[in-house]
């Protein structure tokens, strides 16, 4: 049953006025999420359907790379592996965007000119979020002024947690407008939120403050992107959308390394926030590692065998 949205006046926004409408959110019933997610995770999605799954999946993966050890020349080779992720056949779809560093975005925007492929980049003091705001301010703009197309930020889950919910807000707000048209992706960190009914609160926060999509982890904290975290969301999102007609995108990532769990992510959109979000501009899968399971098995089903791991580079 979606949730009422009727309590909360983004114009007269107070931390008290945050705090009544995000505690008179439903509780999460967690066993019953725990119980549903498992559920729809055993459904069985063969052959054709599997096969568009595969290339569904594909588009929707923001193909990532996060370490200190990058390379100008490790985010090239990534994003033409983006944009054609197997060069010899040309059947398979595009990733959905590559997503990067800030420091990064310059080398793959000039990568991916004309590849109709998206530049996401990690921005706020990515993972921790610990730096003045001027700072996560600055990350974002640098980022949009090199030609990022998308920004990944995180919360401030301290201040999550102990329940001043205004400076989230207000923080949420003020890199949406550093933005500009830039689509901006707000991560919770999921796994530092403890229990579900704040994954509930911290998603209505992050959409009410004007996130374009919910994204739950940055990949460096475990647990990351489980399946009854990602329904949480996914009910957030839904019930936004049916109390004001906006649509939420969310973004799972963490953790998400083979085909079965992307397409048990895809059974979860379809069936918890509907068919409206498989696409692309609604659901993305943030991932390193999972590009390449996805090509093996779209080669198995379409050549009964599985090509040599060696086949593929590294992601
Ligand atoms: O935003 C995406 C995550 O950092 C990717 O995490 P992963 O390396 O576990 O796939």
């Amino acid at each position: 049953m979606p949730v009422p949205h009727t309590a909360f006046a983004p114009e007269a926004t107070t931390n008290r006025a945050l705090r009544a409408f995000l505690h008179g959110l439903p509780g999460v019933d967690e066993v019953g999420a725990r119980a549903r997610a498992q559920d729809l995770s055993t459904r069985s999605v063969k052959t054709t359907a599997k096969a568009q799954a595969i290339d569904l999946a594909i588009s929707m993966v923001d193909l990532t790379t996060l370490e200190g050890a990058d390379t100008p020349g490790k985010v090239r080779a990534l994003c033409a592996k983006a944009a054609h992720p197997d060069p010899t056949d040309r059947t398979v779809p595009r990733v959905g965007a590559v997503c990067v560093y800030s420091d990064m975005v310059a080398t793959a925007v000039d990568a991916l000119r004309g590849t109709g492929v998206g530049v996401a980049s990690v921005a706020t003091a990515f993972p921790s979020g610990r730096a003045p705001m001027e700072a996560k301010l600055a990350d974002t703009r640098r980022a949009v002024a090199d030609g990022a197309g998308e920004i990944d930020m995180v919360i401030d889950r301290g201040a999550f947690l102990s329940g001043d919910y205004l400076k989230v807000f207000e923080e949420i707000t003020a890199v949406k407008e550093a933005c500009g048209t830039a689509h901006l992706k707000v991560i919770l960190e999921t796994g530092e939120l403890v229990t579900y009914d704040n994954v509930r609160r911290a998603s209505h926060l992050a959409i009410r403050a004007g996130g374009d999509f919910v994204k739950t982890s940055t990949g460096k904290v475990s647990p990351a992107a489980t399946l009854p975290v990602t329904l949480v969301m996914l009910e957030a999102v839904r019930d936004h959308h049916a109390a004001t007609g906006r649509h939420v995108g969310v973004k799972p990532a963490g953790g998400i390394r083979t085909t079965k769990d992307a397409i048990r992510n895809l059974v979860l959109v379809n069936e918890v926030a509907g068919p409206d979000w498989l696409t692309p501009d609604l659901f993305r899968i943030g991932a390193s590692s999972l590009l390449n399971d996805l090509l093996m098995q779209r080669t198995r089903l379409s050549t009964g065998t599985y090509p040599s791991p060696d086949y593929y580079t590294l992601d």
